[in-house]
């Protein structure tokens, strides 16, 4: 892919994921730079990626031809009050933050941005995110091309036309993981009642979800339903689990949790 020099605004969980998975593609080090106030976030990046780091943000921020900002929403308004005098009329400026719209951000930063929101998740770090984005109207096609390679980078995106799509990523993919790691617990938990030790417990689900999750990426043209079905012997231990789970509504609850990600979401556009 095309290589530009690119700072990363924040260096926490999301921006690690990222910077990780770049780096393990083939992206040059020497062109990423992330800041954080803390040394214990930047200096364990720098060890391992062999990226430039920094605490002064505006100083890391002037020279990159693309800023990434990845701190947290309630941080980013402060942040971005100390980056406004920067001229961002040829830079490509990248928000993964959640509930921080492109009409706050272009407020925040006193400027019409060349902006491209990215939601993206914590699979990046190991080549296997999901990203959703979504481009303000004067983002040049090239500039789309860049954010959309530098996602596929660390993993699989998807685009949405309009900018309230990039809250519905939250609920399906963004937040997605803590879902699935959620039920994992709980197996785990199970399990262990059951009489294993938790590093087989934790095996016995973690394969059990990998090879599930690989099943479905590996026949796209059969329905999830199809491969449930496939599961259930008539009459069966799963058709029991199954009807456990829905007796208590779980394709209810599901709906539910992922529409209270989004009302999060939105409320926060009005917040940060
Ligand atoms: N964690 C996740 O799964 C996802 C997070 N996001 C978004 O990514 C953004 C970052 O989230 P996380 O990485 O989870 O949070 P985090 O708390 O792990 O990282 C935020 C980082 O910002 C740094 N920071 C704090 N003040 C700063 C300042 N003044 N200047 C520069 N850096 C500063 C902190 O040192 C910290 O490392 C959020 O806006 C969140 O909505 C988006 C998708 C998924
Ligand atoms: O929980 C959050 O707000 C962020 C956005 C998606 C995942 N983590």
């Amino acid at each position: 892919m095309e290589q530009r020099s690119i700072t990363f605004i924040g260096a926490g969980n999301m921006a690690h994921s990222i910077i990780a998975g770049l780096v393990t593609s083939g992206y040059q080090p020497d062109l990423i730079t992330a800041t954080a106030p803390s040394p214990e976030r930047r200096e364990p990046l720098a060890r391992q990626y062999g990226i430039h780091t920094d605490d002064d943000n505006l100083r890391a921020a002037e020279h990159a031809d693309v800023i990434v900002l990845a701190v947290k929403p309630q941080l980013m308004a402060s942040v971005c009050e100390k980056l406004q005098s920067i001229d961002f009329s040829n830079k490509l400026v990248i928000s993964i933050a959640a509930g921080v719209s492109v009409e706050r951000l272009n407020q925040m930063l006193a400027c019409e941005l060349n902006l491209v929101r990215v939601m993206p998740n914590t699979p990046s770090l190991i080549g296997k995110g999901m990203s959703g984005l979504f481009a303000s109207s004067q983002v040049s096609a090239s500039d789309k091309t860049f954010a959309e390679q530098l996602l596929q980078a660390v993993g699989e995106v998807c685009w949405v036309e309009q900018e309230a799509g990039i809250n519905a990523v939250i609920a399906a993919a963004g937040s997605a993981p803590a879902y699935f790691f959620l039920f994992m617990e709980a197996m785990q938990a199970e399990a262990i009642k059951q009489g294993f030790d938790a590093d087989t417990a934790r095996l016995l689900i973690q394969q059990s979800a990998l090879g599930a999750a690989e099943m479905v990426k590996a026949n796209p043209e059969v329905a999830l339903s199809t491969l449930r079905e496939q599961v259930t012997s008539k009459g069966g231990t799963t058709a029991e689990a199954l009807r456990t789970f829905n007796e208590h509504q779980l394709s209810d609850t599901v709906a539910k949790a992922m529409r209270a990600a989004i009302s999060r979401a939105e409320e926060m556009e009005k917040l940060f």
